[in-house]
Parts: structure tokens; sequence; C-alpha cells
């Protein structure tokens, strides 16, 4: 399956639909990396059995990204439209840093097809379908090889699961059956599959700001979502990155308030330039 799904000969384990019209958005960006503002091919590497690594994440026994576990990996996770991207573009310039940037592109034009059109059309046909190629996808961020020293990704393959498939189906948007058949596929991966992170920063923002930034910023597909949506996925964010109280948390959480106008918060991540690259020498 994960050879079907584009990742084959790099594992080594040893051990039609009428579309809409904005139904397909150029695939420029897709599975790019950006280093110090250079494009750089984000290819996965090779995975071989882990042998006894320490630290980080009990590694021991699952498949690892051959010579990655040296990298310091930093995750940006945030609601819908909260500045991820922008904080992103900010630290690409930064030498030793690499940005992988979310593969929205591809959810939005994966051969001819718009899984997220489809997915906010009809969620219940169409969740399963999304998050699917969403957790493929993440997956690739998370073992795609860079040259850079510190990884910094949008989001993360957590996320995809502990909020946005976990908010399908908490509100009832997801049969049953679809959230075991991806919930298994995430206990899989993560059981078998080293994914270390040392940092996650959280954008912290109202659903309020986020709401006028969505718009403002006026992606097609999202022209249907409620403030409620977002106040579901702020909640979610809130258990799981400050009350800590619904599911793992892969790493350490540097809280960032990001309410604030484009300028403060460019101040903000100088600011905190420091602590997001101690990172790469925990
Ligand atoms: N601090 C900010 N103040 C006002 N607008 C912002 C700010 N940060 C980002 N934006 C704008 O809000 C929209 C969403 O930002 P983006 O970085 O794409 O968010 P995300 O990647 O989290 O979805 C974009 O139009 C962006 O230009
Ligand atoms: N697992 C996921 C991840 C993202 N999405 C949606 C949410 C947004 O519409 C879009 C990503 O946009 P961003 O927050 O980066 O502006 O993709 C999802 O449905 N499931």
């Amino acid at each position: 399956m994960l050879a079907a799904a584009g990742l084959s000969g790099r594992l080594l384990v040893r051990g039609v639909r009428t579309l809409p019209p904005y139904a397909v958005s150029p695939p420029s960006l897709c599975g790019v990396a950006y280093y110090r503002g250079k494009q750089t091919p984000a290819n996965s590497g090779t995975l071989i059995p882990s042998r006894a690594l320490s630290g980080r994440q009990q590694a021991t026994g699952k498949l690892v990204r051959n010579g990655e576990d040296k990298n310091a990996v930093i995750c940006i996770e945030g609601n819908i439209a909260s500045g991820k991207t922008t904080c992103l573009e900010y630290f690409s310039n930064t030498s030793n840093i690499e940005v992988l940037t979310e593969p929205v592109c591809k959810w939005r034009n994966l051969r001819g097809h718009n899984p997220l059109g489809l997915m906010y059309q009809d969620p219940e046909r169409w969740g399963l379908t999304l998050q699917t190629y969403v957790q493929l996808t993440m997956l690739d961020r998370h073992l795609s090889t860079i040259s850079a020293p510190i990884r910094m990704i949008e989001r993360s393959i957590f996320s995809a699961k502990y909020i946005f498939v976990e908010s399908l189906f908490k509100s009832g948007k997801m049969p049953e059956v679809d959230f075991a058949v991806l919930s298994e596929w995430f206990d899989w991966i993560t059981a078998n599959i080293f994914i270390p992170v040392d940092l996650i920063v959280y954008l912290q923002t109202s659903p309020q700001t986020c709401h006028k930034r969505l718009k403002q910023r006026s992606r097609e597909e999202e022209k249907v979502i409620p403030l409620e949506y977002l106040e579901s996925i702020h909640q979610l964010h809130e258990d799981w990155l400050i009350r800590k109280s619904s599911f793992p948390l892969p790493a350490p959480v540097l809280v960032i308030p990001a309410d604030h106008d484009l300028q403060e918060m460019l101040h903000q991540f100088e600011e905190n330039r420091d602590k997001i690259l101690a990172a790469s020498s925990l």
C-alpha cells in the first residue's frame, strides 16, 4: 500500500465526478521545500529499521529515515488561517532551517480532483478521502530528504489526526467505519515508523481572528466555513496543546499569541527565534 502510494523502493523493511470550477489549482508549489529562499526537491528518503535510538521518542524497532535522526524537527500548529504559512515564510530565509509548507495544493489538485473542495461540500462522503490523502502527504513531509539541519513543518501527521479527523468524527460528519480505518492507519504508522518532533510552536489565535483572515485570504473551497467550525477546531487545539487533556504530545509546546497585526507578529517571531532554534540543540 505504501509502495502504491509513492513511497515505493524507499522502505527497506527487515523486520468521475463533475468538479466545480475551482476544482483544479496549479500544482506549482507542491512537493517543494524552501531552504534560504531556494526551492529544493522534497523526496522521501530511505527508511531502514531502527537500532536502539535514544531520546525524543521511543524508536526501537521502528522504521527510521536513513541518517535523519540528527535533524531537529519543529512543527508549526494552529487554526485555519492563523498565520502558519506566514510564520514559515518568515523563517525560510534563516540558514539551517528548511521549511516544508502544508501540501494544500496537492489536496486541491490530485490528478485533476479536488479532495479539499469535495470534503467541504460533502464531509460525510469525502472526509475519509481527504484525510487519507492528508495522512499520506503529511507522512511524506515528515520523511522527505532535506539538506538543512532543522526541519520546520507546517502542521504534522499528529494534528491531522488529533484535530481534523477528530473534528469530523466528533461532529457526526464522519461514519464510524471511516474513522476506524483512519485510526488503524494512524496507529500502524506511528507504531512502526519513527516520526520525531522536537518542538511544537502553537500560533494561538481567537477563532474570530482566523475567520477574518480566512475571509481576507478568500480560498474558494473555504468560503463555506462558518465561525462555529473555527471555534471547534480552536477548542481541539486548546485541549491538545494547552490543557493537554486529549491526545499525547509528541514534543514540548511553545505558545505564541498570534492575534496581533502582521508587523507585530514578525516581531514576535524574531523575539522567539532563539527559543525555536534551541530545538536543534535538544
Ligand atoms: N498577523 C496577521 N495579521 C493580519 N493578517 C495576517 C496575519 N498573518 C497572516 N495574515 C493573513 O491572513 C491570511 C492567512 O494567513 P496564512 O499565513 O496563510 O495562515 P495559515 O497558513 O495558518 O492558514 C493570509 O491572507 C495572510 O496574509
Ligand atoms: N488534516 C487537515 C488539514 C487541513 N485541512 C484543511 C483546513 C484548511 O481548509 C486547509 C489547510 O489550510 P491552512 O490551515 O493551512 O490554511 O486544509 C483539513 O481539512 N484537514
